[in-house]
């Protein structure tokens, strides 16, 4: 199980709050048990788990594509929270396995040049898909908080290897991530995947049409991706989020494929991050886009990518806070969604 480190009981304890007559996700959630991550995952699916939460704790990507760090301690942030919410008739969190962290720490040593560091996540690249592949092919679904949207890329790959079928994805960021292939980095999972045949439908909502070059814009609109950009649906309201949506959902499944849901926290307003924008959608537009995308196409997993808590303006205590109850609310969007969309 190299490179996993797996979530424990008594770390467990030091999160969970308890008032008298409370259950908390915490008291329900599964805890990893086993040997090797074959043995976990086949444990877990014995206990009835649908869902494995997993942090990727890296910023090489974000700093090889010449941005900021910080995005390493993401699901630290967001556990706090999300195990102390209340179990009760709404979920009960019975359903779903608190994996762990994948470590990256030995690729963060040294010297660490742009070449290095987009090698570097080439390197991250292959224990994303190791791990994912693992939990996909167990028909678990992973919840995975990032690290850099570098791991897109990784994410594609597993789901493709896993299902053995290219994969349709949406992702809601101001950025298309489909940058030239000059290393890896940040801004480029999405056109590494297309063009190892791993994606194979790629829509991004909210895109910024100021943020994205035109070169980008061509090699997007070249491999058949499409877009609704910010300013289409937030500023000139030429169509509604809810109209945009069915679309988007509509075009998912009409793949047929396992479909990626993918969202740069980058797009919602202020959300601490490398490419921190004011400009962003409100979080509770970001909840719902996740909702709505569960809840209506055959989703693989569920990525949340680039929060940084060390980058909100007031400091690190304020960061862990407003990334972790933002977090957890589009982690619980996605539960919800995916389990409205087997019932229907
Ligand atoms: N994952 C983010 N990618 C963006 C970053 C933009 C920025 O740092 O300003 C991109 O490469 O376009």
């Amino acid at each position: 199980m190299r490179h996993l480190i797996t979530f424990s009981q008594d770390l467990l304890k030091q999160l969970l709050g308890k008032r008298p007559g409370e259950s908390r996700l915490g008291d329900n959630l599964l805890l990893p048990q086993g040997d090797t991550l074959e043995a976990i995952v086949a444990q877990a699916k014995a206990d009835g788990a649908r869902f494995a939460i997993l942090g990727i704790a890296e910023d090489l990507g974000p700093r090889a594509n010449l941005g900021r760090g910080g995005s390493t301690n993401a699901l630290e942030a967001c556990l706090k929270w999300f195990v102390n919410l209340q179990a009760n008739r709404f979920y009960d969190g019975k359903d779903c396995l608190l994996l762990g962290t994948l470590d990256c720490s030995d690729l963060h040593q040294g010297e660490l040049d742009t070449e290095t560091l987009r090698n570097r996540v080439a390197e991250v690249d292959d224990r994303v898909i190791a791990l994912c592949t693992v939990l996909m092919e167990a028909e678990i679904e992973p919840i995975v908080i990032g690290g850099g949207h570098n791991n897109a890329y990784g994410m594609l790959m597993a789901t493709r290897a896993a299902y053995g079928r290219p994969v349709a994805a949406v992702n809601l960021d101001p950025h298309s991530d489909f940058r030239p292939r000059e290393g890896r980095h940040s801004g480029n999972g999405f056109s590494y995947a297309a063009a190892s045949g791993a994606l194979d439908h790629y829509h991004v909502l909210g895109l910024h049409e100021l943020k994205n070059s035109e070169a980008n814009l061509e090699q997007l609109t070249a491999f058949g991706g499409s877009w609704h950009s910010l300013q289409d649906i937030w500023v000139r309201r030429e169509i509604t989020l809810e109209e945009a949506l069915r679309q988007i959902a509509k075009d998912l499944r009409a793949t047929g494929l396992p479909v990626a849901l993918e969202l740069d926290v980058d797009a919602i307003s202020n959300m601490p991050s490398s490419a921190c924008t004011a400009a962003g959608v409100p979080l509770l537009d970001a909840c719902h886009y996740v909702s709505y995308i569960a809840g209506h196409s055959p989703c693989a997993y569920l990525h949340l990518a680039e929060a940084a808590p060390v980058c909100h303006e007031a400091g690190l205590a304020a960061g862990m806070r407003e990334v972790g109850q933002s977090l957890t609310e589009l982690i619980y969007a996605y539960i919800q969604g995916r389990r409205s969309f087997c019932t229907v």
